[in-house]
């Protein structure tokens, strides 16, 4: 009987057991971010992610693969002591996450030792944060731009906007507060809206001048004050490339450490085939294009950047896996594939 309510109730039965260890991460999460004894305890056995100057400490694994290496405190309290620093640093650390095995996890900017020092001593090296995208996989991305961009908040927030005086962390780095004016400050991230806009049978990527040779990406801009998804999505897509939304639908959000941090809010855009003739504002993109389903597909397909001969026509080459510009792409192509 039990067996049988086990098979018949199995999805729910997964669900609530997940749900429950994921309950009593959120909540030990909560209480070390009010409670900074609690926060320092939690280094003491914690994992420790590195960055120098914000760019994160990677490892490669025999395999050739890209990881973030396992530091817990004690470890880089052996660094400090070899290279005759204070133990003081680690309490620097700002709280990023936990692990499933309620291991608290930490970023900290080792930007006042020496770069080659740390490395030959963890035994890695610091990448920057755009090309560490394109060599990690996995759960590791997103830890990784938080715990960068958490360091780029406290290192940029030490001020008050109002008192001009000093702002100071709690522990756990989850606010900075005045004594002075009375301000706390939350850690922020700027919203924007990205769009993959089709016309049903193509879609259109656009590059800025900046981007790597041959890059094309969907289409994003900052909301403006007091915009909603659809305002900013519409206004984006006039200014940039002259074109008139049709409709949309939002299909996903991710967090962006660049320039920032910025809060993405993705999505699937048309535009009506009748109305396609692209205006491009080049002061915000040196291209926009429309690129076919096979076009899409064989950069899909492409592990390296490529490597366009002289004169010839770039080759289009996609933002990085992790990046939701990517993302919009690949769910791009399977409706494409699932409906003709
Ligand atoms: N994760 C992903 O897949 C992708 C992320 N992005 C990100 O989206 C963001 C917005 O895209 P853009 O086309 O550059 O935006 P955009 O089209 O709004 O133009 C950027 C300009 O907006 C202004 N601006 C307004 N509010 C700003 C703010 N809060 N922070 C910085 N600049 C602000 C600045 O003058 C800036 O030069 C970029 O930071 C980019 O990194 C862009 C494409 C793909
Ligand atoms: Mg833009």
């Amino acid at each position: 009987m039990l067996k049988l309510l086990r098979t018949l109730f199995r999805p729910e039965l997964v669900l609530r057991r997940s749900s429950s260890s994921y309950v009593a991460r959120m909540r030990y999460l909560t209480r070390l971010r009010e409670d900074d004894e609690a926060c320092l305890e939690a280094l003491r056995s914690g994992r420790l992610l590195l960055y120098h100057r914000l760019a994160p400490l990677l490892q490669k694994t025999p395999a050739g693969l890209f990881q973030l290496p396992n530091i817990c405190t004690n470890d880089l309290e052996g660094v400090l002591d070899k290279l005759g620093k204070s133990h003081a640093l680690v309490k620097e650390a700002v709280l990023i996450g936990c692990t499933e095995k309620h291991e608290a996890q930490f970023s900290l900017d080792v930007g006042s030792l020496e770069q080659s020092e740390v490395e030959r001593l963890c035994g890695g090296a610091f990448i920057d944060l755009r090309k560490a995208f394109f060599l990690l996989t996995g759960p590791e991305v997103p830890l990784v731009a938080r715990g960068q961009t958490l360091l780029r908040w406290h290192q940029t927030n030490g001020f008050c906007s109002a008192s001009g005086h000093p702002t100071f962390r709690n522990q756990s780095g989850s606010q900075r507060i005045c004594h002075s004016s009375g301000h706390t400050y939350y850690p922020k991230m700027a919203p924007v809206v990205i769009a993959l806009i089709s016309d049903g049978s193509r879609c259109l990527l656009g590059r800025q001048a900046t981007f790597p040779s041959g890059m094309y990406s969907a289409l994003a801009g900052f909301c403006d004050m007091g915009e909603t998804i659809e305002e900013t999505l519409r206004r984006e897509i006039a200014e940039e490339v002259g074109l008139e939304l049709m409709s949309f639908r939002v299909s996903g959000s991710q967090h962006w450490p660049f320039p920032q941090s910025s809060f993405m809010v993705a999505c699937q855009a048309l535009v009506s085939p009748d109305n396609t003739q692209v205006s491009v504002d080049h002061a915000e993109l040196e291209d926009a294009r429309w690129f076919s389903l096979q076009e899409v597909q064989e950069a899909l397909r492409l592990k390296k950047p490529p490597r366009n001969h002289q004169g010839a026509p770039p080759t289009l080459w996609l933002p990085p896996r992790y990046a939701i510009a990517h993302q919009l792409v690949v769910e791009w192509v399977q409706q494409q594939l699932a409906t003709h």
